[in-house]
């Protein structure tokens, strides 16, 4: 549950939902593809399927509209208004359409073939990311987490299985998936509440604290694991883990975990005081993550210079009365 000071702004957004929400069978004008489905949660499951009239592939997420009894078709229409608010950054997954039965919707997604980053995280350390691949996708992770920021929307559930690759090899862009848990913060309104997945949550979900854009500055673990292949706080159960998020017990000698830079970059991010964390913006600006060190050449440096001279305010101009140099 959560508590609000203000009732009237809910942490759901449901502005008026653009994307009409179709009655059609969605049978008709989609071919699921056989096989195993893409992805499956309590209340939701995500099979690949073709759009018939066009040929083009989907992932056509199916959610319950009733759980535990409860009507949830308040939360799938946020789901819906987070994605549509998104729908201008390339590293949002994007809405096609929108179906609903008596007792499903059905969200029609952009499919990404290159499946999840997690996949990538835990394979054998010769297919594991090279340091400049994990630069390339933190990069992009982090654009797409500034503009949820920018749009007051924390996603809440940033693990490694809801980042998908358009592409794993040749290794594509990144996709963030999956708003079910997401919230819209709101300005004088206290959010708290339990949810995520153990061993990804902030250290203030466990201690019932005021969420905030820095709840989802946890994507440090997501480094830690695509540069090291282990879960930093991953314990023997589910207490053990808590114990570690809670006391950020974590060790930087894992091999994978060379370059200092990378150490102090996550070492910005998983830090138990959410204020004390790099906000996604600053960590775009971090050195670790700046172009591949190229060697700086005479001419680069003088443009560089040119570029900073222009760049300066120009001086006052002087008006008649005043003497000239
Ligand atoms: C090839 C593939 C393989 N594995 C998953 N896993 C997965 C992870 C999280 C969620 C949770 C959610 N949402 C659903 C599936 N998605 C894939 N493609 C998708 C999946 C999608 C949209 C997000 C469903 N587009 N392309």
């Amino acid at each position: 549950g959560q508590t609000e000071t203000n009732p009237g702004a809910t942490a759901l957004l449901l502005d008026n939902i653009k994307t009409p929400i179709r009655t059609e069978s969605f049978k008709e004008l989609y071919n699921v593809i056989p096989g195993k489905e893409l992805g499956r949660g309590k209340f939701a499951i995500v099979k690949r399927c073709m759009e018939k009239s066009t040929g083009t592939e989907y992932a056509a997420k199916f959610l319950k509209k009733r759980r535990k009894g409860q009507d949830c078709r308040v939360e799938v229409l946020h789901e819906i208004a987070v994605l549509e608010l998104t729908n201008t950054s390339h590293r949002i997954i994007n809405l096609h359409q929108v179906y609903e039965t008596l007792t499903e919707m059905v969200l029609v997604l952009e499919y990404a073939a290159g499946g999840e980053v997690f996949n990538q995280c835990v394979a054998e350390r010769d297919e594991a990311f090279s340091q400049e691949e994990v630069k390339w996708l933190m990069r992009q992770i982090l654009e797409g987490v500034a503009f949820l920021h920018r749009n007051n929307i924390v996603h809440l559930d940033l693990k490694p299985q809801n980042i998908l690759l358009t592409s794993a090899c040749p290794l594509g862009d990144i996709k963030i998936v999956d708003f079910g848990l997401s919230r819209r913060l709101c300005q004088n309104q206290e959010l708290r509440e339990i949810m995520g997945t153990p061993e990804y949550v902030a250290p203030e979900i466990l201690n019932y604290e005021p969420i905030s854009t820095a709840t989802d500055m946890c994507i440090g673990v997501l480094a830690y694991m695509m540069l090291t292949g282990t879960s930093p706080f991953l314990g023997e159960d589910k207490q053990e883990t808590f114990l570690n998020i809670s006391q950020i017990n974590i060790d930087y000698t894992e091999n994978g975990l060379q370059d200092l830079s990378a150490i102090h970059f996550i070492q910005s991010l998983l830090i138990k005081e959410p204020k004390s964390r790099a906000t996604a913006e600053e960590c775009l600006r971090h050195h670790w993550l700046q172009e591949q060190a190229q060697k700086k050449t005479e001419d680069n440096i003088t443009s560089e210079i040119c570029q900073w001279e222009h760049a300066k305010p120009a001086p006052p101009s002087l008006s008649s009365e005043e003497e000239g140099p």
